[in-house]
């Protein structure tokens, strides 16, 4: 059955019936480029089987590992970046109770899992050296690249409090490498050390990651049920192959942003009414903006979180500069409802929602936001979900990542590089004095003290 549903008929307005027919040719070209490798990136499509042709015996390995973590440690620190943690963090925080990280050790069951080196920032990782304490704990570093200098020296400094604890021997097995099968630096250490390792496969970019042991070791280690996880995204990958647009709600998604791109509606927010929902956003931008955002086009994705961000960026949307557009995630039964209490004196003038939920005010809030945006120049889109389990993840994340690849095509861009990030990670090796970079520190220096 399909998780997802999605719901466009918001969207009158702004889009004539004949324009998604209009777009029919270009989406079946998109979906020859994206099945057949005709496009650019071909190399990097491997996520499009990764729930259906995933390594087996692999994945029985990442559930022993969870088990392993889960019996020898309270904390698990997963150190990455980028793709190599939001998949994890959205889908740990999408699954778990929302206050997980304050529950007893008891009440939670599993280890808390920490993410690390997606920063640099030094208090960050004090304050969680401090958590750590003396508790036992285990590391996943997780680098496609196995180079990348936040994580690297995060590494460093939770694999010298492994080793200051735990002796050199029993640190290396505290220590789980996720990365490339042959390259890079991570590699090398891990077959030197003899860390449990987990291949990221080559076909797979950072981004479209999280159905890989990049995202599912710790979301087993959290106690998520990986295997619903996979069984979702199988049962998308099944589900969204027809390149008619009348019968695949993914490329409609992918039609209709572009659609409306093409308009001026050149900022797209991700939203949702889950507090817990708000790392799936973060997710999601790294997928659409490392996708679509390069040859100086491409859709900006940014996210709002509602009600909350209602009662701050709420004025902006409604009656700002018009460029915005939103898709919804909405999730259409919470696993828990709570009843909105009767109250005597009814002081407070809510008697007219006694005995109704909070999801039932939450979900007039999004239907009332709906209508009031439309008709303030907002369209928006809505992706349904039905709850908030491993499968219906598993599915909508095959869902968006899909989406994504016909939509960069759709743009006429490469979707599956990022050539932008380099130049950042160049002058900052300048900067930092990395061997091989020492013209770019010396030309940027001498820049700065000009503009100084
Ligand atoms: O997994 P890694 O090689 O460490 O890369 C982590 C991240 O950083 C890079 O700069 C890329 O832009 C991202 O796509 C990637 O997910």
């Amino acid at each position: 059955m399909t998780q997802v549903k999605f719901d466009s008929s918001a969207l009158k307005q702004f889009v004539h019936d004949n324009e998604l027919g209009e777009m029919q040719a270009m989406v079946k070209a998109a979906d020859d480029e994206l099945r057949n490798g005709t496009g650019a990136g071909a190399a990097y499509r491997d996520w499009l089987h990764l729930p259906s042709e995933y390594d087996k015996d692999e994945f029985e390995r990442i559930k022993k590992a969870a088990k392993k973590i889960q019996s020898d440690s309270d904390i698990l620190v997963v150190i990455g970046i980028g793709g190599s943690y939001l998949g994890a963090q959205m889908a740990i925080d999408f699954l778990h109770n929302t206050f997980y990280q304050a529950q007893s050790a008891a009440d939670r069951k599993y280890p808390l899992v920490i993410f690390a080196g997606n920063s640099l920032s030094s208090t960050y990782i004090h304050d969680l050296l401090e958590l750590i304490g003396d508790k036992d704990f285990s590391v996943n570093v997780v680098s496609k690249s196995g180079t990348t200098t936040e994580p690297s020296i995060a590494f460093r400094i939770f694999k010298k409090k492994l080793i200051e604890k735990y002796g050199l021997e029993e640190a290396n097995k505290r220590i789980y490498a996720t990365t490339d099968k042959a390259k890079g630096a991570l590699k090398t250490e891990a077959d030197a050390n003899g860390y449990e390792s987990f291949v990221i496969p080559d076909g797979v970019g950072g981004r479209y990651s999280v159905l890989c042991p990049v995202g599912l070791l710790p979301i087993a280690a959290s106690g998520a049920d990986i295997d619903q996880l996979m069984a979702g995204a199988a049962q998308a990958e099944q589900d969204y192959v027809d390149s008619d647009l009348s019968k695949n709600e993914a490329y409609q998604y992918a039609a209709y942003r572009n659609i409306l791109y093409r308009k001026g509606y050149e900022t797209e927010l991700l939203e949702n009414y889950e507090p817990n929902m708000r790392m799936f956003a973060e997710w999601w931008k790294q997928l659409a903006g490392e996708s679509e955002g390069k040859d100086q086009k491409g859709i900006y994705p940014s996210s709002a979180n509602f009600t909350t961000d209602l009662h701050s960026l709420g004025q902006y949307i409604q009656e700002g500069r018009r460029f915005l557009m939103e898709t919804v995630v909405k999730l259409d039964k919470p696993n828990f409802d709570v009843e909105i209490p009767s109250e005597e004196d009814n002081l407070d003038g809510l008697g007219y929602l006694e005995g109704k939920t909070m999801d039932f005010a939450n979900t007039k809030a999004y239907e009332a936001v709906v209508a009031a945006h439309t008709a303030g120049g907002v369209p928006v889109m809505t992706v349904h979900i039905p709850e908030e389990n491993e499968y219906t993840l598993g599915y909508l994340i095959y869902f968006f990542e899909v989406a994504m690849g016909i939509s960069g095509y759709l743009n006429g861009i490469n979707p599956f590089n990022q050539p932008g990030v380099e130049a950042y990670k160049t002058n900052m090796f300048g900067l930092l004095g990395k061997p091989g970079y020492e013209e770019v520190g010396k030309k940027l220096r001498a820049e700065m003290e000009k503009n100084n």
